[in-house]
């Protein structure tokens, strides 16, 4: 391993994911493929979200752009992206997944999402998860056109789920995902995240949200009943992990939300082996 694919495992072993579990059961050139690709959403993500003037932070994402330009002409420069570049080869990733995992971000930098409308809700979740996942599944392994079908659903399944989990953490950076159209149905006219955060129908807009949720984790598993068992390992796990975060927030109906929904790291390791290993 060299030294700087060993920095990035380290990073992403450091960053406290919790997907981490799933990404370690790969064999080594896919997983280091998986940590670059985390490393990589991590690096934009972080730039989205910094205390930065705004003009900063498009310059920052505009750099990456650049960056994947001379990652797809074989010549990148970032340390990142020179981890992405033996991945991209063996697993044929596409430019336009990593070019779309940008533009999610950037929609998030360019003014703070606040009760997006339901479709923009959706292009964001494809953006900053399916996209994600579109990568994922091929540096699994995974070739059948159902794998993007996995990721389709998966990715919007995990990223909603997130949305549910994070509400109060999210009103605090002044961002609110929870769709308009849903707000509106359940009376609520303001889209101001703390005003939001303090009305007495957000457990019913959360609840309808979760429905949502599930049914992506639903398509997500009978798309991956049409691929090959192994490849898809690392996905059973990512949405057994979540899933069962979506089901605690559902049996805890969004009573509080100031206590943060966890799933215990032991919890996360048994589902790790027992989808790793059945
Ligand atoms: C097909 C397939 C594999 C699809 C999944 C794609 C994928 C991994 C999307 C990520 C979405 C998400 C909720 C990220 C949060 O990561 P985090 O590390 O911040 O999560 P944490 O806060 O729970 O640790």
């Amino acid at each position: 391993m060299s030294a700087q694919t060993a920095a990035i495992a380290e990073k992403v072993r450091a960053s406290g994911t919790s997907f981490y579990a799933a990404m370690r059961l790969l064999p080594e050139a896919r997983r280091a493929a998986m940590f670059a690709i985390y490393a990589f959403c991590r690096e934009v993500d972080d730039i989205a979200d910094e205390e930065a003037p705004q003009a900063d932070k498009q310059a920052g994402l505009a750099e990456w752009r650049r960056e994947i330009d001379r990652l797809y002409a074989g010549k990148p420069e970032n340390p990142i992206a020179q981890a992405l570049l033996q991945p991209m080869r063996d697993f044929a990733l596409r430019r336009e997944d990593f070019l779309a995992v940008i533009d999610g971000m950037e929609m998030d930098a360019t003014a703070a999402i606040q009760a997006p409308d339901m479709a923009t809700l959706d292009l964001y979740c494809d953006r900053v998860a399916s996209a994600v996942g579109r990568l994922s599944v091929r540096a699994f392994g995974a070739t059948e056109a159902a794998a993007d079908d996995v990721a389709y659903h998966l990715g919007r399944a995990l990223q909603l789920t997130n949305i549910l989990r994070d509400v109060a953490e999210d009103a605090s950076r002044d961002r609110l995902y929870l769709p308009r159209d849903l707000l509106v149905k359940h009376g609520i006219a303001s889209t101001e995240p703390s005003e939001v955060l303090k009305h007495a129908n957000l457990a019913a807009v959360c609840r309808d949200l979760s429905l949502v949720a599930q049914d992506h984790f639903a398509k997500a598993d009978a798309a991956m009943r049409r691929c090959a068992k192994e490849p898809m390992r690392p996905a059973r796990i990512m949405g057994a992990v979540y899933g069962a975060i979506l089901e605690k927030l559902i049996a805890w109906d969004w009573r509080d939300f100031t206590t943060p929904i966890k799933v215990p790291k032991w919890r996360k390791l048994w589902l790790a082996l027992r989808y790793g290993f059945f």
